[in-house]
């Protein structure tokens, strides 16, 4: 980072401002973003550091105020009783091993974690009454979401009813598989239509459809991770949650695990890694969460994400998988 003054830094700051926030719409508005993640998320950082070093430089629309996404107005709006957040991020070892201790040292007993597949999509909210769906919506900017009922009623492993009249909120991840992303483009390509860049922009662009027709010819799927308000349902563990969810007949993935320390989730990460390309989904990293949901509301959130979870993000796949590989052979 070259060595800036209060002065120098401002134009800087506010260069990136700007560019992250077109990119910001492209991505959430019409789910087409034109720059890679990996370089959204560098600049993002680049910015990050120069607040953190000018914080009276911090503008007010800088993305790093911001959760969430851009909501689209042609949706009906939906107020999430329990905001939805998104999350904080690593991109190495080293920094979650920093999370992690820094957790601990806050905390008495010794933590247990819950440690997940990121699912390369994005967030929905799914609300029954008395067992039955009555509203599904996306995250929005984390307070008010897109009511995408009609669209989540489109998609074949969402329950439309509960085996129980239970009252409840659940909030997971939908995703397009990747046979169903091939398949898509094809199309796309065939109707001279502009094909999507990843699976995760053709999930975003295929839940936010006015048009649940589009919707329903889309093969999304889901996995849920979220019970909200678990203590109405005796559930206190992170793993309970995800086992009470796929009771209740939600779709929930299979390869989440309990870890006792980081060496249980440092061996979970190289296994995942190692199958990622044989996934039938995408997935852009590992969620690290305390396992204790009582402990969770202990530690609770700061203003954009949770202090109880963290996500540690893949390297970008092309360049770094060549690098890792010459390194492994050194
Ligand atoms: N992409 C994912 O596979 C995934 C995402 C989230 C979240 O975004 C998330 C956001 C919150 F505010 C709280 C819990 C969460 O848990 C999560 N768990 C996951 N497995």
């Amino acid at each position: 980072m070259a060595a800036y003054t209060q002065e120098s830094a401002a134009p800087v700051i506010a260069a990136l401002v700007t560019k992250l926030n077109t990119w910001r719409r492209e991505y959430y508005t019409n789910d087409a973003p034109s720059v890679e993640d990996s370089e959204y998320d560098a600049t993002y950082r680049q910015l990050q550091e120069l607040e953190a070093q000018f914080p009276a430089l911090i503008q007010p629309d800088s993305p790093t105020q911001a959760v969430g996404d851009v909501i689209n107005p042609a949706f009906t709006k939906v107020p999430h009783a329990v905001p939805m957040l998104s999350m904080g991020d690593v991109f190495s070892l080293g920094e979650l091993q920093d999370w992690a201790a820094r957790l601990q040292s806050g905390v008495d007993e010794a933590v247990a974690y819950n440690v997940e597949l990121k699912i390369d999509g994005l967030s929905l909210s799914l609300v029954y009454e008395q067992g039955r769906l009555v509203q599904g919506s996306t995250r929005g900017d984390g307070n008010i979401g897109e009511d995408v009922t009609p669209n989540v009623l489109t998609i074949a492993d969402i329950p439309h009813t509960l085996p129980e009249p239970l009252d409840l909120e659940v909030r997971g991840e939908c995703y397009m598989p990747k046979a169903a992303f091939a398949k898509l483009n094809a199309a796309q390509e065939a109707d001279g239509a502009k094909p999507f860049a990843n699976p995760r922009n053709a999930a975003a662009g295929s839940l936010r459809q006015l048009d649940a027709a589009v919707t329903a010819k889309r093969e999304l799927a889901t996995f849920m991770y979220t019970l909200v308000a678990p203590e109405q349902y005796g559930v206190t563990t992170q793993h309970e949650a995800i086992a009470f969810m796929r009771r209740l007949g939600f779709a929930t993935n299979p390869s989440s695990v309990v870890a006792q320390d980081l060496d249980q989730i440092d061996a979970y990460i190289t296994t995942q890694t190692a199958d990622r390309d044989a996934l039938s989904y995408g997935i852009d990293g590992i969620v690290v969460k305390v396992d204790s949901l009582p402990l969770q509301a202990q530690l609770g959130n700061t203003v954009k994400v949770p202090r109880w979870e963290i996500a540690y993000k893949f390297p970008p796949e092309e360049a770094e998988t060549v690098v890792r590989e010459i390194e492994w052979t050194i």
